[in-house]
């Protein structure tokens, strides 16, 4: 698919990947609803954003997306706004062992889109450079792992911490190749991008 002059939804749009994401579809003619649940950031991002694009092409939608009026709310607006809706980024998430339901909530459960008859692809990043690495030394966050993070910081040290423009480059491979669909696309700093690839079952039922 062409990115260009198409519809795009991002959620968690306000800053870190989400933000690259928006910049690389406005960057290829995308018109972009960012939404997130951080009004400030959120405006703030949209702002800095009309300085490099057009500022129609860019619309800022406060939404959490663990609410599911909201979230369908929003999804109704973006359609009224642009009139239509062609690409769909589920990135919003929360590093928060604490609340592991909330977690769970958000980073999987809010924008499932499967039954909706359109291509699904997941991108698996390693590190990546963005205000969530800062919750690492937060107790708040970490809960039990947080005895861990000086090792989850050697990690990064050891496997490196990726500039979220990459992360941005795999989505658009993604969105712009059609035959991609169910692809688990990894990225890391030693590989770059990258699928993962399952062996081939070697059972055959005969009942077909
Ligand atoms: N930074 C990293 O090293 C990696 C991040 N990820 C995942 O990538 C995604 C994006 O992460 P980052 O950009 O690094 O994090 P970030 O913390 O910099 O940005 C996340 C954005 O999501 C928004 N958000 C959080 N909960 C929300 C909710 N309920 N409704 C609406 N918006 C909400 C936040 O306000 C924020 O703007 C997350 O799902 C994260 O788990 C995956 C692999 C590595
Ligand atoms: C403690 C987690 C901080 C929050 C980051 C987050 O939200 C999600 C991160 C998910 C994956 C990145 C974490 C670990 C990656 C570990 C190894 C990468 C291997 C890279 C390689 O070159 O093989």
């Amino acid at each position: 698919m062409h990115v260009n002059g198409k519809v795009a939804l991002v959620t968690g749009g306000a800053q870190g990947i989400g933000r690259a994401f928006v910049q690389a579809l406005l960057g290829k003619g995308a018109k972009v609803a960012l939404l997130d649940r951080n009004s400030e950031a959120g405006q703030e991002s949209k702002a800095a954003l009309d300085e490099q694009f057009e500022a129609q092409r860019t619309v800022f939608i406060q939404c959490d997306v663990t609410d599911q009026e909201q979230l369908k709310g929003a999804f109704k607006k973006v359609i009224e706004h642009f009139g239509r809706l062609d690409i769909v980024v589920n990135n919003a998430g929360v590093n928060n062992e604490k609340d592991w339901e909330s977690t769970i909530q958000i980073n999987l459960l809010a924008a499932n889109m499967e039954n909706y008859g359109v291509r699904l692809n997941t991108i698996c990043p390693g590190f990546v450079n963005t205000p969530i690495l800062q919750s690492i030394d937060k107790e708040e966050n970490m809960g039990q792992y947080y005895s861990y993070k000086d090792e989850i910081k050697n990690m990064m040290q050891f496997y490196g911490v990726m500039d979220p423009s990459i992360i941005a480059e795999g989505l658009i491979t993604i969105i712009e190749d059609d035959t991609l669909n169910g692809e688990v696309m990894k990225i890391t700093a030693s590989q770059g991008i990258h699928f993962q690839e399952y062996s081939q079952t070697p059972f055959t039922s005969s009942k077909r």
